[in-house]
């Protein structure tokens, strides 16, 4: 009989997107996205992060301050590092796992790229406008979107 104590895709593929999410320098929020095609392979990973050449110790990781000085000018989401990484770029069809519900602006990447599904973690940000601009703009195009049911399972990496 086969073993049966192995993870779903679910886990899998969130268990991926945690993981690039721990590659952020954000202090405040780490994001990771994965990309995966029908068939269950991965096409893609991101995570938040500056733009490459923008050194992240020159740049600013504030939330407050006068606009220049704070990360959102600059910093690159998840969702649409991983949409720009992935090399082929033909993403219709696929699902995106990801860590943090999508703002209105990748909202509008995801839609453009063909991506028909979404499996989100935290959705911390689920009254803004920019996640409820998100949901019209998903809700309109047909983008499935559902929250990851967690399982309880620990996965302990000791590397
Ligand atoms: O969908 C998203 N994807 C994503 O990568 N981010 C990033 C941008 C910022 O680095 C951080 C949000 O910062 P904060 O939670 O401190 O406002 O998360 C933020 C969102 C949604 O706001
Ligand atoms: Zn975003």
């Amino acid at each position: 009989m086969k073993r049966q104590d192995y993870i779903s895709w679910d886990e899998y593929f969130m268990g991926i997107a945690l993981l690039s999410a721990m590659r952020s320098k954000d202090n405040n929020s780490q994001v990771g996205a994965c990309i995966v095609s029908p068939e269950n392979k991965i096409l893609s990973l991101g995570y938040n992060g500056m733009p490459i050449g923008c050194n992240d110790d020159d740049m600013p990781w504030e939330r407050e301050g006068s606009d220049l000085d704070t990360k959102y000018m600059y910093v690159c989401h998840s969702e649409l590092n991983a949409i720009l990484n992935s090399p082929n770029h033909d993403l219709r069809g696929s699902r995106m796992y990801v860590t943090l519900f999508p703002c209105n602006e990748c909202a509008k990447a995801i839609i453009q790229s063909g991506i028909k599904e979404l499996i989100y973690l935290s959705d911390k940000y689920h009254d803004t406008h920019a996640s409820i601009a998100s949901r019209r703009m998903f809700n309109m195009t047909g983008v499935k979107y559902r929250a990851y049911q967690p399982t309880g399972r620990e996965i302990k990496l000791d590397v």
